[in-house]
């Protein structure tokens, strides 16, 4: 089978043939090297690589595919429409495994097939790294964490982290949740107090913002950001700019994966990168030089790095491979990056879901008023040992409320791999070096997996799942061992958020914004373009009671 030729012996051989050519009828050789050049390099992009080669000789060719002319593919409807829902329809038409493509005949598949999944994410995860392109606007925020390692790095790592993460240590801190989300709620009534106002409008979206920074801050790194009464800390300030959506920010983003030195370009996106990336740096640089130093002198702390900075000394202790200085920074950074907005925009989206499914705000503020009706009394919200003795784990429909919500709208809309070998996805062979994506924003609609009502927002569905819902149907944090290590850490956090918020207000939709569904955006998490706006009522006063 012919393998897809790149440009450059393309180009090689035209010269080398154009020039024999020239030698042997006596022609012009600067000028026949030239036409031919010319002529070659169309036909390379627009007949090799957008028609023959995809159509007639890929190996892919035999992967059901999106009907189209690979000249330009499906690229427009992709980036025109919300992250994942055009491949909602294609998988309905062509089946669990498609295939479409970017311009100029680039092919991409996407997975919905359980047993493929499962071979992609939990049994062979290294053979599928993220491609390196994908990463590189990444790593500059994010740093070089478990996040982005790949192969025996990423397995250093993990374990190294894993400690940090486990059901027992996220318990520990559930007090630091408890804390910053009660403080965002009082402050929230403080505003309304002050303003003499029973009802109030909120941007819900960038207050979880700053709230789940303060709790990665303080529960991750025992450091307190306290950006919720800081708006404007510079840390908080560098996420806003580094997750700025305007055009020309996509644009140049979009460009830094093709063209990595057009980061230099001296435009503000470019800028305001460098001077978050500073500040990020420095931020995370600050946090682990002090970890160190108090796991070094045994101090007793319990936020995850300070779990992760002493099982790291002992694994050295032990001659065992353990993090760099460097390392532990960058893992600040993913954490600092990964952990917080993903959090945010998940209860965002839960409280925008709850503000227009009242009867299911109501049931689930009832569910929390039995197990924990200290919380609607404003004598005792704040005790320490009643709050120690609160369980989120132990409210059933809160659970299936926050699992149908990132179900319905998965954070992380989409993840991409690329194989490293020759491989076969379900009945396909798949060549090395093809781009796989793993769209958690289809995947968890498709009515193979959840049937008919796939498209509702239905709590309830969690206590009568059909048997054609596998673990592998719910991709929100992906599977196997590149899945999220913060699952337990973000479930926890986003039940005790609600908790907070749902007692103490209720929530309804604030029609004189665009409704948050409309228009999506994909910027590493799935947001709203102009956030999440809701009217938030006091329990007890104004309207609706
Ligand atoms: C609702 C909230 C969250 C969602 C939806 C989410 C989703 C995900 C997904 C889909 C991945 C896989 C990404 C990929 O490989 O392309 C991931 C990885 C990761 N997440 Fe989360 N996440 C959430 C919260 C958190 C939190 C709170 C933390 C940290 C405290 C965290 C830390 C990480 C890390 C470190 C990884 C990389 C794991 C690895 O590659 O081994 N996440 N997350």
């Amino acid at each position: 089978m012919a393998s897809k030729v790149t440009l450059g012996p393309v180009l090689a051989a035209t010269t080398a043939a154009s020039i024999g050519v020239a030698k042997k009828f006596d022609l012009p050789m600067a000028q026949t090297v030239g036409t031919a050049l010319a002529a070659a390099i169309p036909f390379y992009f627009l007949v090799w690589l957008s028609y023959l080669y995809p159509i007639y000789f890929s190996e892919l060719r035999h992967v059901p595919t999106v009907p189209g002319n690979p000249l330009w593919g499906q690229f427009f409807t992709i980036i025109t429409e919300e992250c994942g829902v055009p491949q909602r329809r294609w998988h309905k038409e062509l089946g669990p495994i498609i295939r479409y493509y970017f311009p100029f005949g680039a092919e991409r598949l996407s997975i919905a097939d359980d047993e493929a999944l499962k071979h992609m994410t939990v049994k062979n995860p290294y053979n599928y790294p993220k491609p390196v392109r994908a990463k590189l606007w990444m790593v500059r925020i994010l740093g070089e964490g478990v996040l982005l390692a790949e192969g025996q790095d990423h397995i250093v790592q993990r374990k190294a982290l894993t400690a940090g993460f486990s059901i027992g240590a996220i318990r520990s801190l559930s007090p630091i949740f408890w804390e910053k989300s009660l403080i965002m709620a009082k402050l929230w009534k403080e505003e309304m107090t002050t303003e003499h106002l029973k009802v109030k409008s909120f941007e819900a979206l960038e207050w979880l913002n700053r709230c789940t920074l303060d709790i990665i801050g303080k529960a991750g790194f025992g450091y307190d950001i306290n950006s919720l009464e800081n708006p404007d800390v510079p840390i908080r300030e560098a996420y806003r700019l580094v997750f700025a959506f305007d055009f020309f920010s996509r644009m140049l983003h979009g460009m830094q994966a093709f063209i990595p030195a057009s980061k230099h370009i001296p435009a503000k996106m470019n800028r305001d990168m460098e001077t978050s990336r500073g500040i990020i740096l420095d931020k995370a640089t600050e946090i682990i030089s002090t970890k160190l130093n108090e796991a070094e002198n045994n101090v007793g702390a319990k936020d995850i790095l300070a779990l992760i900075a002493k099982e790291n000394k002992k694994l050295k202790e032990s001659g065992e491979q353990g993090l760099s200085f460097n390392t532990m920074r960058d893992q600040i950074m993913t954490f600092l990056g990964a952990g917080h907005d993903t959090t945010a925009t998940g209860v965002a989206w839960t409280i925008h879901l709850l503000s227009t499914h009242p009867e299911i705000q109501s049931k689930l503020r009832d569910e929390i008023k039995s197990h924990m009706p200290f919380l609607f009394d404003p004598s005792t919200r704040n005790d320490d040992s009643l709050l120690a003795a609160a369980d989120p784990d132990k409210l059933p429909f809160m659970d299936n409320v926050c699992r149908e919500s990132l179900r319905y709208i998965p954070p992380i809309p989409m993840t991409v791999r690329q194989s490293i070998a020759d491989d076969q996805l379900g009945p396909y062979k798949v060549p090395g070096g093809t781009v796989i994506y793993v769209l958690a924003n289809t995947i968890n609609r498709l009515p193979t997996f959840w049937g008919e009502n796939a498209d509702e927002f239905d709590p309830d569905r969690w206590d009568n799942l059909p048997q054609t819902v596998v673990p592998n149907a719910f991709m929100t944090f992906l599977q196997g061992p590149r899945g999220c290590i913060g699952r337990k850490f973000a479930e926890t956090e986003m039940k005790i958020l609600l908790c907070a918020l749902l007692s103490e207000f209720e929530f309804a939709r604030d029609y004189d914004t665009p409704d948050p569904e409309e228009w999506k955006m994909w910027r590493l998490v799935l947001r709203p373009k102009e956030g999440v706006t809701v009217r938030a009522t006091l329990l007890g006063e104004g309207e609706g009671n």
